[in-house]
């Protein structure tokens, strides 16, 4: 598995190794142990899994509030989608500024997203969907949302997105207060 930082340090992009055979391929999705190597030391308690059937749905940006903060393992399972990860630490020399990543079925690639960071993708193919690990539990009560075109984040879209009601209200970057701040190593 290849794993590498991205320009918002604590992102990561992971590449799990594939063995191809006349069958398909095999490969090793998680391991924790090669996480921790690579300092990603976490554990996650909860998988979650969703499809979105049509090109262009966006869902995001979103977080968990501490004390149900959530760091995400994210991978495409079917699929295609243009994945971010927004900096909202306050204090953070990174705070606001995202990084994307494209995933999907073919490359195989996964982002790690830490605590402290927005979440939302949208997607490039009919029928994706996303499956990704999280380490805390699903809390409604401390669930948030910030606006998807608020983050300066180039999302290359052709068309307005395809949203929930949730995330067509949520409130805008500039007129959020973040939950989290951002500790120095
Ligand atoms: C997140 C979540 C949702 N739900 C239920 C609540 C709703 O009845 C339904 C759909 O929830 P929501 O519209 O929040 O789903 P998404 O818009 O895909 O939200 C997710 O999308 C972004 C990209 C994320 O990273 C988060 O995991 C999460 O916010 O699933 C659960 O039962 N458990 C959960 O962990």
């Amino acid at each position: 598995m290849d794993i590498r930082e991205t320009k918002l340090p604590g992102v990561f992009v992971l590449k799990p190794q594939r063995f191809g055979d006349d069958r398909g391929f095999f490969s090793e999705s998680w391991s924790h142990r090669r996480l921790a190597d690579a300092g990603i030391e976490v554990e996650f308690v909860q998988d979650n899994h969703s499809m979105s059937s049509e090109v262009g749905t966006l869902r995001g940006l979103h977080f968990q509030a501490p004390p149900h903060a959530q760091a995400k393992l994210v991978r495409c399972g079917r699929g295609r989608l243009f994945d971010v990860a927004v900096d909202i630490r306050k204090g953070s020399p990174t705070y606001g500024q995202w990084v994307g990543e494209e995933l999907s079925f073919e490359n195989g690639l996964q982002l790690y997203i830490p605590e402290g960071f927005l979440h939302g993708f949208v997607t490039r193919e009919p029928m994706t969907e996303i499956v990704y690990k999280c380490t805390d539990y699903y809390a409604p009560e401390a669930d948030g949302a910030v606006h998807w075109d608020s983050a300066g984040i180039d999302w290359a879209l052709d068309r307005a997105p395809i949203l929930s009601a949730k995330d067509a209200s949520a409130p805008r970057l500039e007129a959020f207060d973040s939950p989290f701040t951002w500790e120095a190593a």
